[in-house]
């Protein structure tokens, strides 16, 4: 049986897969520093990439259930914060592809790399800062940021985070929100009384779970980077593995953690 063709929405017939996607740009966007190229070299950069456009929807996401929450659509932020964790799990998983590289492999271009580094990934920072976790010293330790990206790392700074709308949330409840501990008062009514807060109990439990796989997240990259580099240092100038075994306990919402503690 023959396929046919029917035309469907085709304004004036210019549209095409490749022009709707840009495919030209974005598979003209992987440029090898190795010379004679490394083979493992494009991989590398196709990882980094795809990462750059997850972070881009993570962004688009977070920033959407932030003020989704602030204006009271609670559902919307749920949804939202689902498709989050998905994405977050991709990312997560993401890291056996790279680890099919072996470290030899690595370092026939790795020398090429410095002094890049993940750690100037601006995007990532954004999703730390929106998330909850900001810290204006990163900032300042970042080297090379173009005027476009301080600003908005500083935009970021600026705002509201994904936590101050759920602030924002537990307030529009009745429930107290002026203090940390008037905050961890209301967690735990909220806890015990489920059905009455059921769509703040679940943002809440969606918050910790955006918190849990992003630490899943550091926690995976940190493993792969002893595998690759072992103890050595970074090629942004850190310590390397150490520099990111440190950054492994870090929190977005302490307070829904401790409130585990008081059940
Ligand atoms: C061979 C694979 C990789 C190695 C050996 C590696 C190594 C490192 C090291 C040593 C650092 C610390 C900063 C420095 O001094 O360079 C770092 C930071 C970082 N890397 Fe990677 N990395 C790898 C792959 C990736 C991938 C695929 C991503 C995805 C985007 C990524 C994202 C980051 C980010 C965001 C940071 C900053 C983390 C923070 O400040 O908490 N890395 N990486
Ligand atoms: N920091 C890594 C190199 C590296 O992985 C990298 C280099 C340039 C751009 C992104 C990178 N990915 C994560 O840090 C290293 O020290 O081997």
């Amino acid at each position: 049986m023959s396929e046919t063709f029917v035309s469907f929405g085709e304004q004036g017939a210019q549209l095409t897969y490749g022009s709707y996607l840009r495919l030209p740009q974005l598979l003209d966007s992987q440029h090898l520093e190795s010379d004679p190229p490394a083979h493992d070299e494009l991989l590398f950069i196709t990882i980094h990439q795809v990462y750059e456009l997850w972070f881009k929807q993570l962004l688009h996401e977070v920033q959407a259930a932030r003020d989704a929450m602030t204006e009271g659509r609670l559902w919307w932020a749920q949804h939202l914060l689902a498709r989050v964790h998905v994405i977050e799990r991709v990312l997560v998983q993401q890291v056996d592809v790279l680890e099919t590289m072996t470290p030899q492999d690595f370092l026939e271009f790795r020398q090429r790399l410095a002094p890049a580094s993940g750690f100037q990934s601006v995007q990532f920072r954004e999703l730390e800062f929106l998330s909850g976790a900001k810290d204006p010293s990163y900032v300042e330790r970042f080297r090379g940021l173009t005027a476009e990206e301080q600003d908005r790392l500083g935009a970021r700074l600026d705002e509201p985070t994904l936590w101050d709308a759920f602030v924002d949330v537990l307030r529009s409840a009745g429930l107290d929100a002026d203090s940390d501990e008037g905050i961890s008062a209301s967690l735990r009514t909220v806890a015990h009384d489920r059905s009455q807060y059921a769509a703040v109990w679940a943002l809440g439990e969606a918050l910790l779970q955006h918190d849990e796989l992003a630490a899943s997240w550091r926690a995976r990259h940190v493993v792969m980077v002893e595998r690759m580099i072992g103890a050595k240092s970074g090629t942004g100038g850190s310590s390397g593995a150490g520099y990111l075994r440190s950054r492994l306990p870090m929190q977005y919402y302490p307070l829904l953690w401790e409130l585990r503690s008081e059940l």
